[in-house]
């Protein structure tokens, strides 16, 4: 059988925020295949957040390669990195960052305003209809003309997961998704992530503190603690 193909691949990366005395990312290769689910996880500080800033094409590298879909972001502009992340990424933030103004069907819809690709692959003009498709998969279909503000973490929670995945987006990046839930509905919303990536045939890339979800990946990857003395020692 043929491999599947790679969505994501790191090559050589490095990375070190200015003023800081060593490192924060050197990872000689890592990759994501289409379908794969794969957990991301490592201490606090170990540079979680800092690889998907790369991934996400908000910060560039120093060197080597992030390829998203064979497309090298460094090669971008800003502009065209920003429309390439509405195209291609789906993303669930720790924080939800649903906005409180807007009903719960007109958050999930969002991405199909920033990226016409996505509105595309939502049904164009019945966009809402998939919006709505999810909503009822994930139980909030009562609530989709409710103001955000008004619903419960978990339920805000899956409303954030409804918006990443509308327009079906290659990869769903899912930062810390979970850590607002209690430990029974974490894995109950993992659960659901995985089946609602299927359908809409989504890799997910999920990072988390908790080693105790790695087990319902397909794969773990470690970010080790960032070694400050031992890495200023080297450069003496
Ligand atoms: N904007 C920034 N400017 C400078 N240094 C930063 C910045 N963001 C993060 N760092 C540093 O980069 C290192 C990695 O931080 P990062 O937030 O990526 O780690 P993390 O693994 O996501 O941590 P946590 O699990 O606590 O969220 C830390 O030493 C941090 O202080």
């Amino acid at each position: 059988m043929e491999a599947p193909p790679v969505l994501i691949e790191l090559a050589n990366l490095q990375f070190t925020w200015r003023g800081a005395t060593a490192p924060t990312l050197d990872i000689p290769e890592f990759s994501l295949a289409k379908g794969e689910h794969l957990f991301l996880h490592g201490p606090s500080g170990s540079g979680k957040s800092t690889l998907l800033s790369l991934l996400t094409g908000i910060h560039l590298p120093q060197a080597g390669s992030v390829k998203i879909l064979g497309q090298d972001l460094s090669q971008l502009s800003g502009p065209a990195r920003d429309k390439f992340r509405a195209d291609h990424l789906g993303y669930v933030f720790q924080q939800f960052n649903l906005l409180n103004y807007l009903s719960v069907l007109d958050n999930v819809l969002l991405p199909c305003q920033f990226s016409s690709q996505r509105r595309a692959r939502a049904g164009g003009d019945q966009a809402k209809e998939q919006a709505m498709h999810l909503l009822t998969r994930l139980d909030l279909a009562n609530y989709a003309q409710q103001a955000v503000c008004k619903l419960s973490v978990g339920q805000q929670q899956r409303v954030a997961l409804a918006r990443a995945l509308i327009g079906a987006p290659e990869i769903l990046i899912a930062d810390e998704p979970t850590s607002a839930l209690d430990a029974e509905r974490r894995g109950a919303f993992i659960e659901l992530l995985f089946e609602c990536a299927q359908e809409h045939n989504t890799a997910v890339l999920m990072v988390s503190h908790d080693p105790q979800l790695a087990a319902a990946f397909d794969r773990s990857v470690s970010l080790p603690a960032i070694n400050h003395a031992a890495r200023v020692t080297d450069y003496v």
